[in-house]
């Protein structure tokens, strides 16, 4: 048996031309160009290229792209008063801090000081905790990516068993919620699960996002099992050059599971297209209109 391979590269290029659509509508109908600021601090240069990929996705959908690159030396309380500007700017309807930040700099009080209304990350506590609660939300990227892949291959994945591995609030406590609100019955496991791999071959539909490069082995997965690899992990080769890989030995997993998600052109590309229909959700909401994505 050799899994479907589920196209996350396409999926993205799809939701992105919707994006668009809905970007024109809200020109046209109501004079609104939504518009999203990032902000980057320091040079990570993984971070540096997601941020350059968010500012082109962003104006290619025919919204406003506001980006702001601050030095890695930045103290927090400037990159806060950043922050209280974006919130007060009309122009700006999402806000998004790129992480990870300098160790100086406390994430936690960052993603607090952003106006929950244009935390199109969905990071804030009350975007978390309306979430929780089943309120509308500006909802994680990478999680709502994920349930959408998982959608291709199950279009309905009520009674699925869905195992959730990593317990981040930014994906495993966020897809764990969404997979939740599609009636899965889920379990998170992390690294200190006992039995792991007894737990993960339990899966219906697995969710590894545990940020370890190839943990979950082949013979962990139930055969015709979903499967959705959220690493991205990048591993040394021979050559002193790095390559990447998920958190799923993916040549194992290739010839158990139904269904798997490649890394790259999996999760990733979902997260920024995803990111792009917060932007335009949360500028709908901040003019009055109902959400049109
Ligand atoms: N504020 C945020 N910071 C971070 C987030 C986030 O959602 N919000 N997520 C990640 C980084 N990220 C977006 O910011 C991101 C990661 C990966 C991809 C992607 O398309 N990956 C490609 C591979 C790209 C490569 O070669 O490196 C893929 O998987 O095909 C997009 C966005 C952490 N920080
Ligand atoms: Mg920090």
């Amino acid at each position: 048996m050799t899994a479907r391979i589920i196209d996350g590269k396409a999926t993205a290029a799809a939701l992105r031309q919707d994006v668009a659509k809905a970007v024109e509508t809200l020109k046209a109908d109501h004079g609104v160009t939504p518009g999203l600021a990032v902000v980057l601090v320091g040079e990570d240069p993984a971070s540096a290229v997601y941020v350059r990929n968010k500012g082109k996705q962003t104006v290619e959908a025919g919204m406003n792209s506001y980006e702001h690159r601050l030095d890695a030396a930045t103290s927090e309380e400037e990159l806060l008063d950043l922050v209280r500007k974006l919130n007060a700017d009309p122009a700006v309807n999402g806000i998004l801090v790129q992480l990870p930040l300098p160790a100086q700099i406390d994430s936690a009080a960052v993603i607090a000081t952003i106006d929950p209304a244009k935390d199109v990350d969905g990071f804030h506590v009350i975007n978390a905790g309306r979430l929780a609660t089943g309120l509308p939300a500006l909802v994680p990227c990478t999680p709502v990516g994920c349930v959408i892949l998982a959608r291709q291959v199950h279009a309905d994945l009520t009674g699925m068993e869905a195992i959730v591995v990593g317990r981040s609030n930014i994906v495993g406590k966020p897809v764990a919620q969404l997979l939740l609100n599609e009636n899965c019955t889920v379990t998170i496991a992390h690294s200190r699960t006992r039995d792991l791999a007894g737990v993960c071959r339990r899966a219906d539909l697995l969710i590894a996002a545990v940020g370890r490069p190839e943990m979950i082995r082949g013979n962990w997965i139930k055969p015709g099992a979903t499967v959705i690899d959220v690493g991205i992990n990048r591993v040394p080769k021979d050559d002193g050059k790095t390559r990447l890989v998920g958190d799923v030995a993916y040549d194992e997993a290739l010839k158990v599971a139904g269904a798997i998600t490649p890394v790259p052109g999996g999760v990733g590309p979902m997260t920024i297209a995803c990111l792009l229909r917060n932007t335009v959700e949360a500028a709908c909401r901040q003019n009055g209109i109902e959400p049109i994505l």
